[in-house]
């Protein structure tokens, strides 16, 4: 029995992402271990330009588990009311820094910054975020040298559910550049963990209901709390949910999906849930891309 897979007799089975997120950081430490006998310690540097508390607590766990799996963690973090030729100059000394194999831009930057100019800044090779439109391209044309770790978080879990991903129909709800769009093509890929057929929708998709009923697998990741319900969904789909969303207030504050847990439970054969679904993976998929990157500046070889 996979420990990662909760079974809860007539409803979704619970599809636990800190459980898998733990076994890819394990796999990571024994890459940094590989790593460490060629004289290679991987570098991580997070940018942080913004004053979202959210996005201070993701960068803090980041630290955490780069520390947790042996990457060096380097952070930088640049008042919100500085110029933004001040974060391009940082992103071009860590492009430079020996020490520095991957570089993460914690997203969003604080209003006013051209995030588009400074992803792009980034050296494609150090590019653990996969958001330089050099590696996008890679991803569109088949030939992927980093992936966004969110998509890449999400193949892992179906995997994990035991989804047959070839020849599925999959619908993702959400075009984003962090998500939507990038998961949809690594979907679409040839491999054997992907080949599915894939459906996009969006703000302005008409019926939404309509498309989800008929999928094998859904997807959300469109920023509206609890827009997918059970009663929208197949019988026996396998339900991930990307969305974080703080509703409430005080005492009453708490993180909920982009999906109606307790309905979909109904409906569904398998679900994550929000927190300790997608959110895990995202973070332990950048440990992979920064031991990947590490390895691939080094010259070494490691199966990671
Ligand atoms: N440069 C990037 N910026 C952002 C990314 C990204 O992949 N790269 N993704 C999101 C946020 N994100 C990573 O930065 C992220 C979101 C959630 C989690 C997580 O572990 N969530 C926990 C709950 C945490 C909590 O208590 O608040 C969970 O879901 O269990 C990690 C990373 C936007 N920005």
């Amino acid at each position: 029995m996979n420990d990662a897979i909760q079974e809860r007799p007539g409803r979704a089975d619970v599809i636990d992402g800190e459980a898998v997120a733990a076994s890819v950081r394990e796999s990571v430490t024994a890459a940094v271990g590989r790593l460490g006998e060629a004289g290679v310690t991987p570098g991580l540097a997070t940018v942080l330009m913004s004053d979202d508390p959210a996005s201070e607590t993701y960068v803090r766990m980041k630290q955490r588990d780069c520390e947790q799996v042996g990457i060096e963690s380097h952070h930088v973090e640049i008042d919100t009311d500085a110029p933004q030729s001040e974060l391009f100059a940082t992103i071009d000394q860590l492009n430079e820094d020996p020490a520095i194999d991957g570089i993460l831009i914690q997203r969003p930057l604080t209003e006013g910054v051209d995030e588009p100019a400074a992803l792009r800044r980034v050296d494609p090779e150090k590019d653990v975020d996969g958001f330089h439109p050099e590696n996008v391209g890679r991803l569109v044309t088949g030939d992927p040298r980093f992936v966004p770790c969110t998509p890449l978080g999400v193949q892992r879990l179906l995997t994990e559910a035991g989804v047959e991903i070839p020849g599925s129909d999959v619908v993702i709800v959400g075009r984003s550049e962090l998500v939507g769009k990038p998961l949809a093509n690594l979907l679409l890929g040839r491999d054997d963990d992907a080949d599915a057929t894939v459906t996009v929708c969006h703000s302005n998709t008409e019926d939404l209901a309509n498309h989800v009923s008929r999928a094998d697998v859904v997807v959300v990741a469109a920023g509206v709390p609890r827009l997918v319900t059970g009663e929208m969904l197949a019988e026996g789909s396998v339900v991930i949910d990307v969305g974080i969303n703080a509703v409430g207030e005080g005492d009453d504050r708490t993180l909920v999906g982009d999906v109606d847990y307790e309905s979909a439970s109904e409906v569904a054969s398998a679900i994550t849930p929000v927190p300790g679904g997608v959110g895990p993976m995202t973070r332990a998929m950048l440990l992979r891309n920064t031991v990947n990157a590490a390895a691939r500046q080094a010259g070494v070889e490691i199966d990671s």
